[in-house]
């Protein structure tokens, strides 16, 4: 796995303290520098891991958005994951993580063979569970759905899923489906932007990564509506949601709501009509879908979707994290780390000042994480005198 040397070696990295152009952290025998590029015209972060029992340097591939390349700060939080603190940008926007063994990192590794890291941006407070609906073609999952967005339109979103099936006659791209090339699809697959990809009924569909997080950085809980394969890998992914089958009262009305609705050829409905068979037997795969919703009668059973809904474990979404002002510019660095948070420190103004040059940000209630969101942050500030800190400087 060692690669060339970079031009540098680790024993001759400064890393001065107020700027912070790049980070060294130890994680076991390894040394993980994190740092801006030194070439002006490129505007990423470099990572390379040096290995100190062998010696040598590896780049690993970096998925995930990454952050905007600035001054930073950097701590070990745990052996999965590195918190990276942006200076320079809002609160917002200056907390990420860079994960170096966490599950998905740990698949990545496994399926290219060499070493990964991948980025995930923190967000502030907890957000709704998406409901991932799956069943077979021509059940119903997207009357229901549609019916659930027409009456909450500022509750749910929708993730608009990418896919190589052509449009209906009444889809319109980007709003029911993205329609894409396969070689873009898959190219983009490839380079870790999804957070699952299936081949349903001969074409290929996927969830962006970014199709899920947008609806949920918008305030709104996300939609999914995904074939049992699809169900399934976003059940092993660090996504944390609810999944609900929606099954037909027979599979003789099944076929007769496909025909109905007249959207498919007649071999087209053959298709689909096998892998429904499939899908109805999987469904009741242990530990697979929390809920299943017979679709018999559209309205008991839009009624029944909607209190399974309200019934689940929901919170609204936190305002918690205690700062007002997360758009204002922030230059903190990170100042120290106990078991269930880290301190950062303001590096404008004296300590004594203020508590907001201070903050205390939780660890203990992070869920998601690559290939999206690291959620649950929650920020505090500190009383630096009642917690009896002195400044350091
Ligand atoms: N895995 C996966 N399945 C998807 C995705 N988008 C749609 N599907 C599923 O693909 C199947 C076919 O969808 P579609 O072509 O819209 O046909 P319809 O279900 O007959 O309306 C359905 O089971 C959808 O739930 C996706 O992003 N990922
Ligand atoms: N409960 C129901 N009773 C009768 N027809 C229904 C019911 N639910 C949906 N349909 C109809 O069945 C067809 C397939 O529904 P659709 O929402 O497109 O399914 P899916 O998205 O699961 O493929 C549509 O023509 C729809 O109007």
């Amino acid at each position: 796995m060692g690669e060339e040397a970079p031009e540098f070696r680790v024993e001759s990295i400064t890393l001065e303290p107020k700027d912070c152009h790049r980070n060294a952290v130890q994680v076991g025998n390894k040394t993980y520098v994190i740092g801006r590029s030194d070439e002006e015209s490129k505007s990423h972060f470099d990572i390379k891991i040096l290995d100190k029992l062998t010696q040598t340097w590896v780049v690993p591939t970096v998925l995930g958005a990454q952050p905007p390349s600035r001054s930073h700060s950097a701590i070990l939080v745990n052996d999965e994951k590195i918190l990276v603190v942006e200076k320079g940008v809002s609160l917002n926007d200056s907390i990420w993580f860079l994960e170096i063994d966490t599950p998905f990192v740990k698949q990545q590794r496994k399926i290219k063979g060499s070493e990964v890291v991948s980025w995930s941006k923190g967000v502030l407070g907890v957000a709704h569970k998406p409901v991932v609906i799956s069943g077979p073609s021509g059940v119903g999952k997207g009357t229901l759905i549609a019916k659930l967005m027409k009456e909450y339109p500022s509750k749910f979103g929708f993730s608009v899923s990418h896919t190589t099936r052509s449009p209906r006659v009444k889809e319109i791209d980007g709003v029911h489906y993205h329609f894409a090339e396969r070689s873009k699809m898959e190219q983009d697959i490839s380079e870790g932007k999804f957070l699952e990809f299936a081949h349903v009924h001969g074409n290929l569909y996927g969830t962006s990564i970014e199709a899920v997080e947008s609806v949920t950085d918008e305030g709104k809980r996300c939609i999914l509506d995904i074939d049992v394969q699809g169900a399934r890998s976003v059940r092993a992914s660090s996504l944390e949601a609810i999944f609900i089958f929606v099954c037909p009262p027979s599979f003789e009305e099944l076929e007769q709501r496909l025909r109905a609705r007249g959207t498919e050829t007649e071999e087209q409905i053959q298709k689909r009509l096998k892998n429904a068979r499939a899908e109805l037997d999987q469904s009741n795969s242990p530990g697979l879908f929390d809920h299943l919703l017979v679709n018999d009668d559209l309205e008991t059973c839009y009624e029944n979707l909607k209190k399974l809904l309200s019934l689940d474990d929901e919170h609204e979404d936190s305002e918690d994290c205690c700062m007002k002002d997360g758009k204002a510019t922030a230059c903190y660095s990170i100042l120290s780390k106990t078991e269930s948070e880290i301190l950062l420190q303001s590096d404008i103004g004296e300590l004594e000042k203020g508590s907001a040059n201070l903050l205390a940000l939780g660890l203990s209630s992070l869920t998601g994480g690559a290939p999206g969101r690291t959620r649950g942050l929650k920020i505090q500030p500190v009383n630096p005198i009642a917690n009896g800190l002195k400044a350091i400087r």
